[in-house]
């Protein structure tokens, strides 16, 4: 039988059938002898579902209830009481507003079973929306500053036509990520994206990959094969290191841009595809153009609209977002005992050029969760050196960086609970949870919910997404 976690609550006594009843249903437990227990457990994991048992030998805490659902993070509630805790209205009025369902005691397994089941499908929808919802906003880029705030702009207007894109941009900056996100808004993200590293496959090969061939085109082609234009079709192809075309495919690739039509290696038929083309490179093309390795004409028919993914170094007060992100990442896919960064970690980290950008960053501080021996991650464990004070920040990345010391020492501080926290920083709570939001700071670390960084692609050729 699956086993999903429970966080379980018994009040004014010990309810030994319950226990056993939610053990035979293949619920494992989290048991709390209280709710400060139950608000400290929850404040270091999220729970889909909590059940609260109510005995009948004292008055219901109805602020204690009220302060321990009220700390926890997308849980769905269920209560059992003995019938007299309903004769509360206070009590009863928690209910009504506080909880997914509830139930007399006693109560037969099955009733028991049915309502959980349902609470839990609840729960995992609940956190499918958020999930959803953060990616919509977001575009899946993490990031609060102007230049990504001004790409996550330029992305919509783009994504609103069927013209070819060619995103420039450092190499790890979010070219591919730009790309999918291009592709996610249009009206074409029901269909296929396809990512081809041009510079990835070897010069003999790119044609048929991309054009595919016809059964008898050359040695080896025992049957005819599609290519990853035409399994790009009703979609995207997203063209990465596009300055790495040979020229004669550069020829190829302009004449399906202006035709449409494609023709596999060894055939005569011309092709009808419906694809919209996404290319990146992070050399210069108009000085290929310049040079003579890029042909005029199709550098203009790519160049139709463009985009510039700015380098971390000059996007520097997103750095702490992202390195809290990831860390989320990795650190909600193992096991670990590390609970997040050190202020030096930070430091350095501000300090830092990233020659390699975001994918550097993603590197450095996934590599950091599986070699730290302590609980916060030091600039060693980035492979960092210590910095002496981050006195040689910009302003507002200070600022951003005070601003979520500040937020993360509250919570650490009140036991994670997000009302007394707000009270303490003086502001309100629907405040703090939009601070904690612009920070990636989850309210119950550090297993929140986030969508992996994409695949690193940087040592495949081909990427087929469909
Ligand atoms: N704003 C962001 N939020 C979250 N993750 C990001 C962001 N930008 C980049 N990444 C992650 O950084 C890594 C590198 O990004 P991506 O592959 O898109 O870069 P690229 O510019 O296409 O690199 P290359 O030029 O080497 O192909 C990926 O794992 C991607 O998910």
């Amino acid at each position: 039988m699956a086993h999903r976690s429970l966080l379980y609550v018994a009040l004014g006594g010990e309810a030994r059938e319950l226990r056993e009843q939610l053990l035979a249903g293949g619920w494992e437990l989290a048991q709390a002898a209280d709710l400060a227990a139950a608000s400290r457990l929850q404040a270091h994991r999220r729970f889909p579902v909590a059940l609260l048992a109510i005995g009948d030998s004292l008055p219901v805490p109805e602020a204690a209830v009220e302060a321990c659902v009220n700390a926890s993070n997308g849980t769905e509630w269920v209560a059992v009481c003995e019938p007299p805790a309903l004769e509360s209205p206070a009590f009863r009025d928690l209910v009504l507003g506080y909880f997914f369902d509830h139930a007399p005691l006693p109560l037969d397994a099955r009733e028991l079973m049915v309502m959980l089941e349902h609470a839990s499908r609840r729960a995992l929808l609940r956190r499918r929306h958020e999930t959803q919802m953060h990616a919509a906003d977001t575009l899946g880029m993490v990031g609060q500053g102007p230049a990504i705030t001004r790409l996550r702009q330029q992305i919509r207007r783009v994504a609103a036509t069927d013209a070819p894109v060619l995103i420039g941009g450092e190499s790890g900056s979010g070219k591919e990520l730009a790309a999918r996100a291009i592709h996610q808004c249009s009206l074409r993200s029901a269909g296929p994206f396809v990512a081809v590293n041009c510079g990835a496959i070897s010069p003999t090969l790119i044609q048929s990959e991309l054009f595919g061939h016809e059964r008898g085109a050359f040695t080896g082609a025992s049957s005819e094969r599609r290519g990853l234009i035409e399994a790009a079709n009703g979609g995207t192809v997203f063209l990465d290191e596009i300055g790495d075309l040979p020229l004669e495919l550069q020829t190829n690739l302009l004449r399906f841009l202006q035709e449409k039509t494609i023709s596999r290696v060894g055939g005569v038929r011309s092709l009808r595809v419906d694809v919209r083309v996404l290319a990146a490179s992070h050399v210069d093309l108009a000085e290929a153009v310049a040079v003579g390795q890029f042909r005029d004409d199709l550098f203009y028919r790519l160049n139709v609209l463009s985009i510039e993914l700015t380098p971390l170094r000059r996007r520097m007060e997103d750095v702490p977002m992202l390195a809290e992100h990831f860390f989320q990442c990795c650190a909600s896919s193992g096991k670990t005992r590390v609970k997040g960064f050190s202020r030096q970690a930070l430091a350095a980290l501000m300090a830092h050029g990233w020659p390699g950008n975001v994918r550097e960053l993603y590197n450095r501080v996934q590599r950091a969760v599986v070699m730290s021996e302590m609980r916060l991650i030091g600039p060693a464990d980035l492979g960092l050196a210590e910095v002496e004070s981050p006195a040689c920040l910009e302003l507002d990345a200070a600022r951003t960086l005070a601003e979520r010391d500040a937020i993360c020492l509250t919570l650490t501080r009140v036991g994670r609970n997000v009302t007394r926290a707000a009270r303490e920083l003086g502001v309100s709570r629907m405040t703090l949870y939009r601070l904690m939001d612009k920070h990636s700071i989850a309210p119950a670390a550090p297993h929140a919910p986030y969508a992996g960084p994409i695949p690193d692609r940087s040592r495949r050729p081909l990427d087929l997404v469909v």
